[in-house]
């Protein structure tokens, strides 16, 4: 796959390890995060990641800030985005089987390096149940495609 990834400064402790489990899982990596120290501002990284994404031209993005929030509310003002914010592998899986989410945000001030690279391993490889999860998912597109252009 095609895997967008994005970090701020509290991410970028953990990029070298997720940018490289990336690599090693032979994704196509497009890495737009933050490559230094100095103090930014998430939605600058989170933005370009999810239009990757609901262009088309990511399959699917990643993004790392301290806690995951800022990350993940930011993602989600793209249409067609589904990002969530995981703790843990179980909840990832779910949220790839119920919710077929699109972007996975994580905390690196609250998980180990360890735990990242299991949840994202597990994200990856978790797919859409579809059933009677496409017929939610459809109405979530449905309102966001009705207040398209809405002021
Ligand atoms: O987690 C984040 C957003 O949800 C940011 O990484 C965090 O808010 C940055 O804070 P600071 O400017 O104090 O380093």
């Amino acid at each position: 796959m095609k895997v967008a990834v994005g970090n701020d400064h509290r991410g970028l402790c953990v990029r070298p390890r997720v940018l490289g489990l990336l690599a090693e899982l032979g994704h196509e990596v497009h890495d737009l995060g933050a490559s230094g120290p100095a103090g930014v501002d998430y939605p600058d990284y989170a933005i370009p990641v999810a239009e990757e994404v609901a262009a088309g031209k990511a399959d699917r993005g990643v993004l790392i800030c301290a806690t995951g929030h800022g990350m993940c509310i930011a993602a989600n003002k793209v249409h067609g985005i589904r990002a969530v914010n995981s703790r843990d592998v179980i909840d990832a899986e779910l949220s790839r089987r119920h919710n077929d989410s699109n972007i996975l945000c994580l905390a690196a001030d609250l998980l180990g390096e360890d735990q990242i690279e299991r949840i994202i391993r597990a994200w990856l490889l978790t797919d859409f149940e579809g059933g009677r999860h496409t017929r939610r998912r459809e109405k979530v597109d449905a309102y966001e495609k009705s207040h398209e252009n809405r002021t």
